[in-house]
């Protein structure tokens, strides 16, 4: 065995544990969270990873160390999976007791600085922790999105910093020295092939298929049962057994449905010169009895569609596609979908999610592509085991099975995101995974702290994907037990409701929801020559009317804009570029359906009026709504003169529709933000209304550029004397009501 292979167990040392607890809603920083976690095992802490909502308040206290791990979502809001933890935190009785004297603790927060809370989240929650008597044993750090490497740039140098302040303060005893990155630690979840059995049951489940809570998993006892039933049952049902020949040619047609790629490969003269390889594919010989019979996926085409069978995902419903269309000219740049979906929900839940009608998120779950999956089992040499039943033991977090069996292509299909940018320890782990010296070397180079640069411009600039990395470096071979530690699990991708109010009701059976998306695929040119495409893009693309999946319909995460008359008739500034249309559309036709909404300002950022100006067509069925759309890649119109001299009404509204200000254009580009200062006096009328104001769209400069344009504006429409002033007047939430959703 060579020394990258070796399996070293964390000692169990008294009084050194550590749990690293995560608040998460896209995974950032879950992501971090299992980082610290392995580092910490390789400083011999017991380690437990999880998101705070699954632990009590009393079995945080007793762990040595804890280490908090969360990012800020909303406006300023703790993710959703703390809001338990972090209520029980909050509650009144625990004040001035001290009760936390005996945690030691240590927080990262993930944020982006272009919300006007930046980083809340973990800051709240340091607050909360020390003054109920918690000690922080190391500095706090606070990641930033809009960095140039993003949430790494503060993260890394604290991650390093925070493993030698632990060595240093948390010392070992002499006898053990922490576990180096380059051994291996125990596999956290593992795979057993099961022995023939009897898939029907499992297959029932697999293709009638429909959501809901995940089945607990089975004892020892009922697998054993269960393996011996099965056993049994197998021989039973071959009636007729196959000669040699005839089951030659059926394991020949099961493979030719499964591995059509290998199977060309595989001719007779390299079966002559291989005989046991081909054997290999059937070791555990799970063909012979009744091939057909033990197919997770008879009826699945390995090229092609991802098949349409639904997971177990707890709170999703079935929804149905109803209509799939273009939003954009095939001619431009991105190309941009429009679809509605029915959705049946129960009494309760409809009467919720109406409820919230105007900010509702869905959530998708999508899946690899057959051929992806192919090429990933020959990459690894599993085919032997890649349409075996598994019993998982154990699984990451957000990952589901049904009855907790499932093949490794299945798994491979349906929950791990074999497309996804590898992260660090993934090319870390590799090197486990390799005999090639020269191979172990180059990952290695590319994991060494300090080289950061290099492994930004391998791995995210060109978002090369594991699929890819891996036909790099041919030499690494996973082994099919490692699948679950190796790849990350395929998540669920929220895309904002587009639309609200009565649109929402329009579905044919009560209860039932018409909800729509507007999604830009993420579709893009990188120094790889092959256009990349994200995974949920891919999926959705090829999405068919008719077709059924196992959605999550949610209110978005954060502090809502509570729909009520009271809402509807507070003036609305509505800022939003590209698909950042989506949640301020719904938002526009959920006010509709109040009496008396006040006015809306809408400024919306597109490229082309012929292209992107999404719905414009529907605007003018809004009267009080009110458009500046700006065209970037449009002529510019000119301006015309400065009128407000000139206007001849006292009525401060139309005095400031009438009045335009000279605008600065950068690079004869025209964006929201110079729209905003030319109708300065516009956005004034209304900020005296105690409006609310949303900024939906591209992360990247726009928010910034957005709010800084939204001070001058207040300057300049005399509403504050100075931008000092702005910009405390725009930070109270008196005055005005905040909402920014970007991505
Ligand atoms: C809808 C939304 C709202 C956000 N709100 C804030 C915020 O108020 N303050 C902040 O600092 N960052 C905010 N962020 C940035 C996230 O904290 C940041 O992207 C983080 O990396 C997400 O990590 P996660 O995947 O673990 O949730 C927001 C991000 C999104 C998508």
């Amino acid at each position: 065995m060579s020394f990258s292979q070796q399996v070293v167990q964390p000692a169990v040392l008294e009084g050194r544990s550590m749990v690293v607890l995560y608040g998460s809603e896209t995974g950032n920083a879950e992501d971090i969270a299992v980082e610290l976690g392995r580092a910490a095992e390789r400083l011999h802490f017991q380690t437990t990873v999880d998101e705070m909502d699954s632990f009590k308040l009393a079995d945080v206290l007793r762990a040595s160390l804890v280490i908090f791990v969360t990012s800020t979502t909303g406006q300023g809001d703790m993710p959703k999976n703390t809001l338990k933890f972090w209520k029980n935190l909050r509650r009144e009785k625990l004040n001035n007791t001290g009760c936390l004297r005996s945690l030691r603790f240590a927080i990262f927060g993930l944020g982006d600085s272009s919300y006007l809370k930046f980083n809340w989240a973990a800051r709240k929650l340091q607050a909360r922790l020390l003054q109920l008597g918690a000690i922080e044993f190391f500095r706090p750090g606070e990641g930033d999105e809009r960095h140039d490497n993003g949430i790494d740039s503060i993260y890394l140098p604290w991650y390093q910093e925070l493993k030698t302040s632990l060595l240093t303060n948390y010392p070992l005893p002499p006898s053990i020295s922490p576990i180096p990155d380059d051994v291996q630690l125990p596999p956290k979840y593992s795979l057993e092939l099961l022995p023939t059995m009897d898939m029907d049951m499992d297959m029932d489940a697999e293709h009638g298929g429909h959501a809901g809570a995940p089945a607990p998993a089975q004892t020892e006892d009922e697998l054993r049962f269960l393996a011996a039933r099965t056993k049994n049952a197998a021989r039973s049902h071959v009636d007729h057994p196959l000669s040699a020949a005839e089951q030659t040619q059926a394991d020949w047609r099961r493979l030719n449905a499964h591995f059509p790629a290998d199977i060309a490969r595989r001719d007779e003269s390299f079966e002559r010169e291989h005989p046991r390889e081909f054997a290999a594919l059937d070791k555990h010989n799970i063909l012979k009895d009744h091939p057909h019979k033990y197919l997770l996926e008879p009826a699945a085409p390995v090229l092609g569609s991802p098949p349409a069978d639904m997971l177990p995902i707890p709170d999703t419903v079935v929804a149905t596609l109803l209509s799939h269309s273009h939003a954009a000219p095939p001619d431009h740049w991105q190309d941009v979908r429009h679809l509605t979906f029915d959705i049946p929900l129960l009494d309760k839940a409809y009467d919720e999610i109406a409820g919230f009608a105007s900010h509702l998120t869905l959530v998708i779950w999508p899946k690899n592509y057959p051929e992806d999956v192919n090429e990933l089992i020959l990459q690894m040499g599993w085919e032997a085991e890649a349409d075996t039943p598994l019993r998982l033991k154990g699984v990451p977090r957000g990952l589901y099975a049904h009855n907790g069996v499932a093949t490794l292509r299945h798994l491979l299909t349906h929950n791990l995101d074999i497309t996804a940018v590898p992260k660090r320890n993934f090319l870390r782990d590799l090197i486990h995974f390799t005999q090639d010296e020269r191979e172990r070397e180059r990952l290695g180079e590319l994991t060494l702290p300090g080289n950061e640069q290099e492994f930004y411009d391998y791995t995210c600039r060109p978002r090369r994907t594991i699929i890819e990395l891996l036909r790099d470096f041919t030499g690494v071979k996973i082994p099919y037990k490692r699948a679950l530690d190796m790849f990350p699990v395929i998540r669920g991708r929220e895309f904002s409701v587009c639309n609200g109010g009565l649109s929402l009701k329009e579905a044919a059976k009560d209860n039932n929801l018409r909800v729509q998306i507007l999604v830009a695929l993420v579709e893009y040119k990188t120094i790889i020559r092959k256009p990349r495409q994200g995974l949920c893009s891919r999926y959705l693309k090829h999405l068919s009317p008719g077709i059924q999946l196992a959605v999550r319909l949610k209110a978005a995460s954060g502090t809502p804009l509570v729909p009520n008359w009271a809402w509807a008739r507070r003036p609305l500034i509505a800022v939003a570029t590209g698909t950042g249309i989506a949640p301020i559309r719904a938002i526009i036709q959920e006010r509709d359906s109040y009496k008396n909404t006040a006015d809306t300002l809408l400024f919306f950022g597109c490229r082309n009026r012929s292209a992107d100006f999404h719905f414009h067509r529907e605007w003018m069925e809004h009267p009080e709504v009110k458009v500046y759309p700006a065209f970037s890649r449009d002529r510019i119109e000119p301006d015309p003169a400065t009128t407000t001299s000139i206007v001849p009404s006292s009525d401060p509204l139309t005095v400031a529709v009438n009045t335009v200000h000279p605008v600065q254009y950068d690079a004869h580009r025209n964006y929201v933000q110079h729209l905003i200062r030319k109708h300065a006096d516009e956005v004034g009328v209304l900020m005296r209304q105690n409006p609310i104001v949303c900024i939906c769209g591209n992360a990247g400069r726009m928010p910034t550029s957005v709010r800084s344009a939204l001070l001058d504006a207040l300057v300049i429409s005399k509403v504050v004397a100075d931008p000092e002033e702005a910009e405390k007047w725009l930070a109270n939430p008196f005055n005005v009501t905040l909402w920014q959703e970007t991505w």
